[in-house]
């Protein structure tokens, strides 16, 4: 195996470790850069990430980092994999010592609330031109836990510039991780992190005691409002009938190892959003892109009932089981108007 591909990954938490060990099984050297440096201290010595992967051992290809200058040294690709709240600090971070061009391939799943921005859209504010060579997504039905097991997963990735997307599949395929590629950068970053809010919800209803039906209508009408609002926000509709659409709201709403649905499950038992987000250790990306698609919805006057619902039980104090009966109890409607609505618009345009 070639020992001259080098690659960082910045951001040590649960997805960065899982994925330096793909890319350690695919023969690159791999810099983990993190935060912390007893974090940093106990990956060198144990090989090990034991808060984020318990008792999985790192290969010796992958070596912590602690300065990002060290980090950043003779490579062309880094994998961004810091949770969406650190994205444009690590950026500025970046800029600060790197001048030289960078493909960036991201992982992360959310919208930034305010600005309303995707990720991709972030790192290309903060990066000029001049090093931000290109920005690729990675997303897709994908719990850390199993990647690092090495358990059959698929994900698919998207940029702007096909070539880009690519060569993130040649970096990161192989016999145990089957990467695609996508077009369709809005729809595959818009898909991975609206289903965080839809497994927050799937969460509360188990919480609540509900049984599976009502998973499976949260899960089908959440699919019709990320679609609605995705594909008003200019993704192509099918892409949410893919791995980084329902693949992955597949997984978060009904893998144990989702933290948004174990959030969800505790908000569902009675417990407060502080003392479960204290609780988790680990980022609960769903909370704050409720907020952003919250506002996202109202900008483009698209409905997003269950979005809605959950807004209100996280920042407005609206018990979970009135939310639920809330939107048991709306109008009656045609099931598929909104799928005609939006096959409508994408003929007309
Ligand atoms: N875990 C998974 O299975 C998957 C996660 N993702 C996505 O990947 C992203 C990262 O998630 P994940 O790794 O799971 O999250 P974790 O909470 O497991 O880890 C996040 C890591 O990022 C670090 N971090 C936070 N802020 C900064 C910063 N400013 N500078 C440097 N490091 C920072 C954290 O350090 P500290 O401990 O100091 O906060 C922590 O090490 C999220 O957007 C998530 O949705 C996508 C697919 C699968
Ligand atoms: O995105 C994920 C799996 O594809 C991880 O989901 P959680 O952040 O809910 O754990």
């Amino acid at each position: 195996m070639s020992n001259d591909k080098v690659i960082a990954v910045l951001g040590a938490g649960s997805w960065g470790t899982a994925l330096s060990i793909v890319l350690a099984d695919n023969g690159y050297r791999v810099r983990l850069w993190g935060n912390k440096k007893e974090q940093i201290d106990e990956i060198n010595r144990t090989h090990m990430n034991a808060f984020y992967l318990p008792g999985i051992e790192l290969q010796p290809e992958i070596k912590g980092y602690f300065s990002l200058d060290e980090t950043l040294k003779g490579l062309d690709t880094i994998v961004l994999a810091v949770p969406t709240k650190a994205i444009r600090d690590v950026c500025r971070q970046i800029v600060e010592v790197r001048k030289m061009p960078l493909s960036i391939i991201h992982v992360s799943k959310g919208i930034e609330p305010g600005s309303l921005m995707r990720i991709s859209e972030m790192i290309e504010e903060e990066i000029p031109e001049a090093v931000l060579q290109d920005v690729t997504v990675l997303s897709g039905p994908s719990h850390a836990e199993e990647v690092s097991l090495r358990h059959p997963t698929t994900v698919t990735v998207s940029s702007k510039k096909m070539q880009a997307a690519k060569k993130a599949q040649d970096i990161f395929m192989n016999s145990n991780f089957r990467v695609y590629t996508n077009p369709d950068i809005i729809g595959v970053e818009m898909g991975g992190s609206l289903k965080n809010i839809i497994a927050l919800a799937a969460g509360i209803s188990d919480g609540l005691g509900y049984g599976d039906n009502a998973k499976a209508a949260l899960m089908t009408r959440g699919l019709a409002e990320i679609a609605r609002l995705g594909t008003k926000m200019g993704a192509n509709p099918l892409t949410f009938l893919g791995l980084a659409g329902i693949g992955d709201l597949i997984v978060t709403c009904t893998s144990v190892h989702s933290r948004n649905w174990r959030a969800g499950n505790m908000l569902g038992k009675g417990k407060k959003l502080d003392d479960v987000l204290n609780s988790m250790g680990m980022v609960v990306e769903g909370v704050r892109t409720t907020k952003a698609a919250y506002q996202l919805a109202h900008k483009f006057n698209v409905k997003m009932p269950i979005t809605d619902a959950l807004y209100h039980v996280l920042f407005a104090d609206l018990n979970p089981k009135e939310a639920v009966d809330h939107l048991m109890g709306r109008l009656k409607k045609h099931e598929m108007e909104d799928l005609m609505d939006m096959l409508d618009e994408q003929f007309q345009g």
